[in-house]
């Protein structure tokens, strides 16, 4: 039997390989030379971003965007025949083969980068010591020392406690598993999650209902962002239940298995996957925080930290979903690359930390969104009405010219001040994710109306109205 781990005592020991540990893990064996260990529980490395989260989740976006083309393809005077339906199962193996792919990929970068790739559970024992338990089965189990310790494991997505039934229901952890496409499926929540996998349901064949506690989706963006995809996700055909109160129990059926939704009115709907996307919360459980007193939230659990990623705790880092600031991939990966620069790199890299201020971000609806900095009632209360300018436009994009049903396409520009810096760029429509990117490094570099404006436009692009807005 190999032993669980090869030394008894790293530098650098990372518990959880996922985007922050991996970024945080590699950057510092790699640049820096130190002795660093990533412990994975799983017995895959990747995280959620490659397991079970934008990568899959991406593949399933190009997919649905493949059916909505085959659709669109008669208005281009295409004639596609489609013989059958689309082939899910045969999809989701090679998916899963790709993902099977990468997880080798992330295996060697750790060989070729010098990082011990140690498959285990870890738990603390004290401020400098972690207990490996192996994962194979076979009981055996190791105490390491480590000088400093990053805690990067990331979160879990939440079921509901208090609903009879609730269980039968599936996360996006289930999404990945569905050999099947189901012929009716219900989503409750509003957000990412709900958004992204509503619209490939629906694209894909499926009747889609979404169970929202609001009148919109995605309330925490800008209010044009909610309305335009409210109403767009309402039009292609997904079935929005607005205002919803919670199921009073969900029942699966002994024939068929499919599940009856108990509703709080007395009626009930009948599906075959439930699916919650209500939200995720860290995933801490194991792992002894108490013994080594890293301060926590007592209520949701996220893992306290400074601006610099330290816990209260010396010596003792963490960062990611875990922490809950800003659950995205590039977030962690980000803010993992920078504190191994920090604690190993240069002196002059002693201060160096992820700034969380404008970070773009978009979610993958059916047609994308893009957002970053300030939605309009955000500025308006922190800068006030008066300092406040919007501009707005909404147009239909020409790839829509031949075709009866048009998708929107609505941008919005919060500016602020006398010199109208941009502190909000709220986007739908096709291409959004793509063109986001580069509006990002404007913003972060304080970008003005005016500068928007003196940058020539490339025509025909929707891309050219942000920087032709009146
Ligand atoms: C469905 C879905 C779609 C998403 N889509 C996007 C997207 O398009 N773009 C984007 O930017 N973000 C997306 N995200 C968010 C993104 O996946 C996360 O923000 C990111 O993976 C967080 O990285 P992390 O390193 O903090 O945690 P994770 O990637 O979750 O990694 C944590 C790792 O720690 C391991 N672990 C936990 N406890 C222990 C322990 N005690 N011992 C050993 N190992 C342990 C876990 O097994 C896991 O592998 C999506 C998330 C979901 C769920
Ligand atoms: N494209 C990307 O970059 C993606 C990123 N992610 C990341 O993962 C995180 C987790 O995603 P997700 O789970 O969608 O979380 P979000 O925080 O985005 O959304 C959770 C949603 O759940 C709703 N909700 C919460 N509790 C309940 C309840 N009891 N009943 C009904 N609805 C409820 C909230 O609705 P309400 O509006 O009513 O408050 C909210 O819209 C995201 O925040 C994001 O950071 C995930 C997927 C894609
Ligand atoms: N932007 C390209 C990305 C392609 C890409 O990065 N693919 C990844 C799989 S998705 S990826 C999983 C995710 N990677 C990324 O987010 C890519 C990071 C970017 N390339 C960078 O270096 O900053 C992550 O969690 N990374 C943590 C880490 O690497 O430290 C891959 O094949 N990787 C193989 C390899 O790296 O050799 C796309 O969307 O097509």
């Amino acid at each position: 039997m190999a032993p669980i781990s090869k030394s008894e005592e790293y530098d650098f020991l990372v518990i959880g390989g996922g985007s922050g540990g991996l970024g945080a893990a590699r950057r510092a064996a790699s640049r820096y030379g130190q002795k660093v260990a990533i412990v994975e529980r799983s017995g895959r490395l990747g995280g959620t971003c490659v397991n079970v989260g934008c990568v899959p989740k991406k593949v399933c976006w190009n997919a649905a965007s493949i059916a909505e083309t085959i659709h669109d393809a008669a208005g281009y005077g295409f004639s596609l025949e489609e013989k059958a339906p689309f082939d899910w199962t045969a999809f989701k193996h090679k998916r899963d083969a790709y993902i099977k792919r990468l997880n080798g990929i992330y295996e060697r970068n750790l060989d070729k980068d010098n990082v011990e790739y140690i498959s285990a559970h870890a738990s603390f024992v004290s401020p400098t010591e972690v207990n490996l338990q192996a994962i194979d089965g076979s009981q055996e189990t190791k105490t390491v020392k480590a000088k400093k310790i990053l805690i990067a494991t990331g979160g879990y997505p939440l079921i509901p406690k208090n609903i009879p039934g609730a269980n039968f229901g599936i996360t996006s952890d289930g999404f990945f598993d569905l050999e099947t496409l189901p012929k009716r499926v219900a989503l409750v929540g509003a957000g990412y999650i709900a958004v992204e996998l509503a619209g490939i349901f629906n694209a894909l064949g499926s009747e889609t209902h979404l169970f929202i506690r609001g009148e919109t989706v995605l309330r925490k963006f800008d209010p044009m962002i909610q309305e335009v995809l409210t109403n767009h996700y309402e039009k292609i055909g997904i079935k929005i239940h607005k205002n919803s109160k919670q199921f009073t129990r969900v029942e699966k059926l002994k024939s068929g298995g499919s599940l009856v939704l108990h509703k709080e009115d007395g009626s009930q709907l009948e599906v075959d996957t439930l699916l919650w996307a209500i939200g995720r919360a860290p995933l801490v459980d194991g792992l002894s925080l108490d013994k080594v007193g890293v301060e926590s939230d007592s209520n949701t659990g996220f893992v306290f930290v400074d601006d610099y990623q330290n816990t209260n705790v010396e010596n003792i880092y963490a960062l990611g979903d875990v922490c809950g600031k800003v659950e995205l991939t590039p977030v962690a990966i980000a803010a993992g690359r920078r504190l191994a620069e920090r604690l190993f790199g240069p002196s002059e890299f002693s201060t160096r930390k992820l700034n969380y201020e404008n970070v773009p971000s978009v979610v993958f609806a059916h047609p994308e969104i893009g957002a970053i900095g300030y939605s309009e009632p955000e500025a308006r209360a922190k800068f006030g009405d008066e300092n406040v300018k919007i501009y707005k436009t909404s147009f239909i994009a020409m790839y829509y010219a031949m075709l009866e049903n048009k998708g929107p396409t609505s941008y919005k520009l919060v500016c602020v001040g006398p010199e109208e810096r941009v502190v909000g760029l709220h986007i739908i429509g096709l291409g959004s994710a793509e063109m986001l990117q580069g509006f990002g490094v404007a913003m972060k570099m304080g970008a003005t109306k005016a500068d928007f404006d003196n940058c020539v436009a490339i025509h025909p692009t929707s891309a050219e109205e942000l920087v032709t807005m009146t």
